[in-house]
C-alpha cells in the first residue's frame, strides 16, 4: 500500500513554494486509541496515512473497533463492543503507542494483556511509569506469558506521581482514568502538546479532564462517553522536518497548516542561525538563503527542542561552517544518523553520546535508515549534498512522512522513488 522502495535524491538545489503540514501523528495515534472508551462512533479528520496509524487500526479491529476511511484523511471508528481484551503481540511489537490501548481497556472493560511495545529502539524504552499509573489508581498488572496482564475492579481512582515526564505514560493515564465514578490525580504530567490534544479529544466526548498542558491533571471520572467529531492537531516534528530542510537547502519556504507556538524552540534555534522566520497565523515562513552559523542543541520534554527533531537539526547542523554540540537529553542514543552522516563526508563525531558535528559540504552515495527520524535526517542531507544520494530502509518514513516524495517535488527537491508513491486507498468499508 506504502511505497518502501529506495529514494534517490540529486542535492544542491534550493527550493521554494509552499508546504502544507500534515497533521500530526503523535497527536493521531492517542486519540485513535481512546475511540477504545466509547460505545458511539466518533469521527476523526486529519488523520495522515502511514503506516503506524494502519498497524494501530490493526490492532483496534482485533479488539473490536470498526473503522471506516470517510475522506482522504478523515477516519470513522467505531467500538460498540470490546470483544477481546487481549492485544495481538506481533502488532504491538511493532511500533510504541500501541502500549496506549492498555489504559482505554482498562477504562472500558477493567482488563487488558499487552505485551511490551516495539518501536524505534534507539535507546531503553521502558514502560514502567504506565504500569506504576495504572497500579496507583487501583489496578493490579502483572506479568506473564511475555505480556502485562492489568485488571482493575470498580473504577480507577488515587494519585499518580510520575517520576519523569513521559508523554505516552500520561496519555495512557489519562484514557485509563476517564471513566467511572472514581477522581484521579496526575502530577509530575507531561505538558507536550499531543497530552493536550487527547484530553481536548476527550473533553468533547463528555469527560472531564482538567489541567492538561500543566503538570498537574484533574480526572473526574465520567459513566460514558458519547461519540463526536474531532480534528487533529498540525504535526509539529513534520514542520520541524520541513523547515531543516529549507534551512539545509538554503532556500525560502512557507508552511501552512502549523500552530507556530508549537514550534518556538524550533524556530528560536533557527532564528540563532541566522535564518529569518515570519509568523502570520498558521503560516510559517523560513528565508535561510543568507549564510548560517554554527548552533549547540540540547533536547528536552516540551516546550524545549523535540528530541523527534534532533537528527534533523543535526544533519543540517551537518552543513553549516562551525562547529556545533547536539546533546539527546530524552534519547541518548538516538545518534544512528551519525555513521550514515559521515559516509556522505560529514565530520561528526561522537564523544559518548554527544554529538560534535564541524559543518561543512556534503558528498551524495548510498545510506541507510534504521528509524523515523534517522531517515528523515538522511533525506536532509542528500537534499543538501553534491551529487546523488540514494535512501535505503523507507519503510520507516512512511511511519511519519505522508506523500514526502510528491511534496518534496513540489518545492522543487530533484527526488524520485521506484514505482513512486502509490495511489492511497480512498474510503475503504471495513464495516
Ligand atoms: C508515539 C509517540 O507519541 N511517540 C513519542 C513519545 O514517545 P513516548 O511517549 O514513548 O515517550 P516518553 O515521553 O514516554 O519518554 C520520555 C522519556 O521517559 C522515559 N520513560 C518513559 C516511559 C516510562 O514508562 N519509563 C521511562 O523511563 C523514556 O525512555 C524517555 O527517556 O514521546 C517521545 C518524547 O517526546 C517522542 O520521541 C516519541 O516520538
Ligand atoms: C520515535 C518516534 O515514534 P515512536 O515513539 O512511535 O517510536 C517518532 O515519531 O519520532
Amino acid at each position: 500500500m506504502l511505497n518502501d522502495s529506495p529514494i534517490t535524491i540529486v542535492g544542491g538545489r534550493q527550493l521554494h513554494g509552499e508546504i502544507a503540514i500534515n497533521a500530526s501523528k503523535n497527536a493521531a495515534l492517542p486519540v485513535i486509541a481512546a475511540a477504545l472508551l466509547t460505545a458511539e462512533p466518533v469521527t476523526l479528520h486529519g488523520v495522515p496515512r502511514l503506516s503506524d496509524v494502519y498497524i494501530l487500526l490493526d490492532v483496534m479491529a482485533a479488539l473490536g473497533t470498526h473503522h471506516t476511511w470517510v475522506g482522504a484523511n478523515s477516519l470513522r471508528l467505531h467500538t460498540p463492543a470490546v470483544t477481546c481484551v487481549i492485544a495481538p503481540d506481533e502488532l504491538v511489537g511493532k511500533m510504541r503507542a500501541t502500549f496506549l490501548v492498555m489504559g482505554a481497556l482498562l477504562a472500558r472493560q477493567g482488563e487488558a494483556v499487552v505485551a511490551p511495545p516495539g518501536g524505534c529502539t534507539f535507546s531503553q524504552r521502558p514502560v514502567d511509569q504506565h504500569l506504576k499509573a495504572f497500579r496507583a489508581m487501583g489496578a493490579e498488572v502483572r506479568v506473564d506469558g511475555g505480556a502485562y496482564h492489568a485488571t482493575l475492579r470498580g473504577s480507577a481512582s488515587g494519585s499518580v506521581v510520575f517520576d519523569l515526564l513521559t508523554v505516552g505514560g500520561t496519555q495512557n493515564a489519562m484514557l485509563a482514568a476517564v471513566l467511572g465514578d472514581g477522581d484521579v490525580t496526575i502530577d509530575n504530567a507531561s505538558i507536550d502538546t499531543d497530552v493536550m490534544c487527547l484530553a481536548d479529544f476527550l473533553n468533547s466526548l463528555g469527560a472531564v479532564i482538567e489541567g492538561a498542558g500543566t503538570h498537574t491533571i484533574r480526572i473526574e471520572g465520567v459513566p460514558a462517553l458519547r461519540g463526536g467529531d474531532f480534528r487533529i492537531i498540525p504535526d509539529r516534528i513534520e514542520a520541524g522536518t520541513f523547515l531543516a530542510i529549507a534551512a539545509a537547502t538554503r532556500s525560502r519556504l512557507t508552511l501552512t497548516n502549523v500552530i507556530p507556538s508549537h514550534l518556538r524552540a524550533v524556530t528560536g534555534k533557527l532564528r540563532d542561525m541566522g535564518a529569518v522566520i515570519l509568523e502570520t497565523g498558521d503560516v510559517i515562513m523560513i528565508d535561510a538563503r543568507d549564510e548560517l552559523r554554527a548552533v549547540n542543541v540540547t533536547t528536552s520534554e516540551y516546550p524545549a527542542f523535540p528530541t523527534d527533531v534532533q537528527p534533523q537539526f543535526s544533519a543540517l547542523l551537518a552543513t553549516v561552517g562551525g562547529t556545533s554540540v547536539v546533546v539527546d537529553r530524552i534519547y541518548p542514543g538516538r545518534t544512528t544518523h551519525v555513521a550514515q552522516l559521515h559516509r556522505m563526508g560529514a565530520r561528526a563525531e561522537l564523544m559518548g553520546e554527544t554529538q560534535i558535528i564541524h559543518g561543512g559540504p556534503l558528498q551524495g552515495t548510498t545510506v541507510q535508515a534504521t528509524n523515523i527520524r534517522d531517515g528523515a535526517a538522511l533525506v536532509i542531507a542528500a537534499l543538501a549534498a553534491e551529487g546523488e544520494s540514494t535512501i535505503e530502509g523507507t519503510v520507516y518514513l512512511n511511519r511519519g512522512y505522508e506523500r514526502l516524495v510528491d511534496r518534496l517535488r513540489a518545492v522543487g527537491a530533484d527526488i524520485r522513488q521506484c514505482g513512486e508513491q502509490a495511489a492511497l486507498p480512498f474510503a475503504v468499508a471495513m464495516e
